[in-house]
C-alpha cells in the first residue's frame, strides 16, 4: 500500500509563490506526522492528497495510479478528518454519524454495523443520543475521527485531530490514532509536536511549500543536537535576556532560572549546560524565522 506525491505543486490563481512547490514523498502504514508553522501549506496539501484540489503540476498517486483518475474508487479508500466548522448542533452523535454514512454511500446494514462499532471505539456510546450543540470539544473530535473511519479507509488524512482539547483528550485521541493505524496509511497535520513525537513511524517538515525533512522522529530530533542548551540568569536578567535570544524554555529551581536556548554557537559568560533536544527546539531551530 502506498500513497506517492510525485513533484506536486500548487499555485493558487492569483499568487505569484507556490503553496506547495515540488513536494515529493512516498507513504506506506504507519502514522506520518504533518508539521509546519502556519501558512506551509498543509492544507494545500491535504487538499491534494484527498482530491480536494488539482495540483499545477506533478501527481498524487495511490498504489501507482493518479488519484486524479481513480476518481471515486479512490474515495472509498479515503477517510478524512477535516477542522471542527460548524457541525449540526441539533444532530445527535449517532445521527450525525448516519448521515456521514450516507455520503460516503455505505448501506444501511454496514451502516448499523460501523456506526455503533465506532460510537464504541471512541468511547461515544454512552453520549451518542445526546445533541451536538450539547458536545465538549474533545467529543466533537472523537466524533469527526469516528466519521472519519466508517468506510474503514486505507488512507487517513488528519487536519489537527487534537485542536481545542485539554491534554487528557489530546492523550486519548493520539491513543486511538496509534491503536487504528496499523494497516492504514495515516497523514496527521498538526501544531502540536509532542502528538507525532509519541506517535509518528515518521515526520514530514514543510516550510514555504517545500519539504525540508521526512525522517523517522529520532533523525528529526538530531537535527538540533549541539545546539540546545541550557543557561543559569537571574531573574532580573529574564526579561532582556528573552528579548535577545529565542527561548524554548524557563525552569526555576532553588539556585534561580534555567533558560533554554536553540542556537548554533554557545553563548558566552554564563553558567551552561547542553541539553537534549526535544522536538519543540527542533521546531524553533526550523521555523524560528517563520510567521
Ligand atoms: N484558496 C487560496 N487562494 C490563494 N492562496 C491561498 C489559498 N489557500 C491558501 N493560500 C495560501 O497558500 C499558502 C499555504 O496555505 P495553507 O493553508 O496550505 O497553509 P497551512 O500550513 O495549512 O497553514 P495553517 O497552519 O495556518 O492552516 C499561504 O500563503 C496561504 O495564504
Amino acid at each position: 500500500m502506498t500513497l506517492t506525491l510525485d513533484e506536486v505543486t500548487k499555485l493558487y490563481p492569483g499568487r505569484k509563490t507556490p503553496a506547495v512547490r515540488s513536494f515529493t514523498s512516498e507513504l506506506t502504514a504507519g502514522v506520518y506526522g504533518l508539521l509546519g508553522p502556519n501558512g506551509a501549506g498543509k492544507s494545500t496539501l491535504m487538499k491534494m492528497m484527498t482530491d480536494q484540489l488539482k495540483p499545477s503540476a506533478g501527481a498524487v498517486r495511490y498504489e501507482g495510479r493518479p488519484i486524479a483518475s481513480l476518481g471515486k474508487s479512490y474515495r472509498h479508500v479515503l477517510g478524512y478528518m477535516p477542522q471542527q466548522q460548524g457541525m449540526y448542533a441539533d444532530f445527535t452523535g449517532r445521527r450525525f454519524l448516519w448521515y456521514m454514512a450516507a455520503l460516503k454511500g455505505l448501506d444501511r446494514k454496514t451502516t448499523a454495523a460501523r456506526t455503533e462499532e465506532w460510537l464504541q471505539r471512541v468511547n461515544l456510546e454512552q453520549d451518542a443520543d445526546r445533541k451536538l450543540g450539547d458536545y465538549s470539544g474533545g467529543m466533537k473530535q472523537r466524533l469527526l475521527l469516528a466519521q472519519s473511519l466508517l468506510n474503514d479507509p486505507k488512507v487517513l488524512i488528519l487536519d489537527e485531530p487534537t485542536a481545542g482539547v485539554d491534554p487528557k483528550e489530546r492523550i486519548r485521541i493520539r491513543n486511538m490514532i496509534a491503536t487504528l493505524a496499523g494497516d492504514k496509511i495515516v497523514l496527521l497535520a498538526t501544531h502540536v509536536v509532542e502528538d507525532i513525537e509519541a506517535i509518528a513511524k515518521e515526520i514530514i517538515l514543510i516550510r514555504g511549500g517545500e519539504k525540508i525533512a521526512q525522517a523517522p522522529p529520532q533523525a528529526v530530533l538530531a537535527m538540533a543536537e549541539g545546539r540546545v542548551r541550557e543557561y543559569r540568569i537571574r531573574e532580573e536578567e529574564l526579561q532582556a535576556f528573552q528579548e535577545a535570544h529565542r527561548v524554548s524554555q524557563i525552569k526555576r529551581d532553588s539556585g534561580g532560572i534555567w533558560v533554554r536556548v536553540v542556537q548554533d554557537e554557545p553563548l558566552s559568560g554564563l553558567p551552561m549546560r547542553e541539553a537534549a533536544p526535544s522536538l519543540e527546539d527542533v521546531y524553533l531551530h526550523l521555523f524560528q524565522d517563520a510567521t
